[in-house]
Order: C-alpha cells, then structure tokens, then sequence
C-alpha cells in the first residue's frame, strides 16, 4: 500500500539482477503509485535498463519481489507481465521494419474496456503524422516517426503503466519537444509511466517522483521538485 492506501501499480523490493557472473543490481527498490509518472536517472551503465529490462521480466538471473496491481509477477515472464498491462517502449524503438505503421499498430492491440481508452482512432490524432504514413513499412519511417509508432502501439495495449527508455535519444530537437508533449498526454489520461532520459532537467519537471541509480543501487529518491534542488543530484549524474 501506498501513503494514499491504494496498491501501487508497480512495487519492486530488494532487486538483484545478474549478467553471467557480473552482479548489477544490489537491492533496488522501486515504488510506482497509480496515476503517477516516475522518473530513474543514473549516469551510463549504473544500471536503469537493467532494471527496467528485470521488472519486464526480460532478466532470468534476478531475485526479490516485484508486484504489478497487487499481484506477484517476481518470476514472470515477458509476456505475463504485458498480459497485466505494463508496456514498454524500447531503447531502439523495437519497431517492425517489414510491416506497415498500421500492422505496428494493431499487432498487439487490445479493446479498449471504456471511452477513455487507446483506439487506433485516438492515437492517430495524437500522432497525426503516423495518420499520414499510415500504408508506409517501419523501414521508410524517420527516426522520430518510429518512436511515435513504438509509443501509439504501447497505448494500443491499453497499459495501466508504460515504461520508456531513451523515447527521446537521437531525435531532432522539435520531436524531442513533440515527444515531451505526448508523455504530458499520457500522463494526464491517467497512465502510470516510468520514464529513463538523459535529459535530467526534463525527466525532474515532467515526473512526480524520481529515483537516482548509481552501480545498481538506489542512491536518491524523492520528490522530483525536491531532488532537483538537490545539492548532490549533480554529482550522481556527473553533470
Ligand atoms: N547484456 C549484458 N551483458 C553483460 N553486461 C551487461 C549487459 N547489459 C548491460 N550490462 C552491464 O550492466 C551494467 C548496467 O548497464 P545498464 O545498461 O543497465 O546501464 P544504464 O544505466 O541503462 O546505462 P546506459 O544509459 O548506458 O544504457 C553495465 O556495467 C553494463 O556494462
């Protein structure tokens, strides 16, 4: 439960994961409240996608406890933890290249279960540009258009929780804005999300929460007002 005596859509205690031999997560702890945006910031190889890439089930050497709405998924698989509506938006954007933005779209599409949900409809107008290349393969898409479309698919599973890593890496500046602008909308329509950006100025203003890694440990975590006036943010972040 959290301060607010709800289930936390994602709660993750005492996580270690493993690479082989090389240990690289030492006891995270991670809470996620429902409705909420979560930030986790960490300078290169601390550790963030480690552990998005464990919570999502993709880590088999891992160990301690991680709960989605309440139920235990600390062995789960991959597609056990979509099926309980978590989505992820990959570094890389995981788009298909040999399909068309609309085969992207609909391939694992959920229903919605009320007005407020993700129709292909809905994410066409919040993505008009993927309206206009919606016959196209994933191969002829820009870079900014591919992580529009790894977005819209993610809201198309109808996710309580999406989690994005690096959605802005690599973008011209005017999608990085265009970027921003849809996780507001996401995060307004109600859907949790765990945002990892290298720009931590922008992770600390549009998150609620944020959690700082450094060598797989929770070394901050707060506020995201309060760690942005954190004397010792800087130096976790090597900025
Ligand atoms: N597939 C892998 N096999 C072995 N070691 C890995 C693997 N992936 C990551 N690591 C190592 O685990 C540590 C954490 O890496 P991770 O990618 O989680 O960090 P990160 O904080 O996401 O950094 P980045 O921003 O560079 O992605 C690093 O030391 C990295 O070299």
């Amino acid at each position: 439960m959290d301060a607010n005596g709800t289930t936390p859509i994602l709660q993750a205690s005492g996580i270690h994961a493993w690479y082989g031999s090389s240990h690289v997560l030492h006891g995270v702890d991670l809470s996620i409240p429902r409705g909420q945006t979560v930030g986790l910031l960490g300078r290169n190889g601390m550790g963030k996608s480690t552990l998005i890439r464990t919570l999502l089930g993709h880590v088999r050497q891992r160990q301690g406890k991680i709960t989605v709405a309440g139920q235990d998924c600390s062995g789960a698989r991959p597609h056990q933890v979509a099926r309980l509506g978590v989505a992820y938006v990959p570094e890389g954007r995981g788009v298909f290249p040999n399909l068309s933005v609309r085969e992207n779209l609909v391939m694992a599409a959920q229903p919605p279960t009320d007005a407020s949900g993700w129709t292909l409809e809905r994410v066409l107008e919040t993505f008009p540009r993927l309206q206009e290349r919606i016959g196209n393969l994933g191969s002829q898409l820009s870079g900014g258009e591919q992580q529009m479309l790894s977005i819209g698919r993610a809201l198309m599973t109808q996710p309580q929780l999406i989690i994005l890593d690096e959605a802005t890496e690599g973008l011209a500046p005017l999608i990085v804005v265009e970027i921003w602008r849809v996780l507001q909308t996401i995060r307004r329509s109600g859907i949790s999300c765990l945002i990892v950006d290298r720009d931590y100025r922008k992770v600390l203003a549009n998150t609620d929460r944020a959690v700082v890694l450094q060598k797989g440990e929770v070394v901050m975590a707060g506020a995201s007002e309060q760690l942005a006036g954190a004397p010792e943010l800087a130096g976790y972040l090597g900025v």
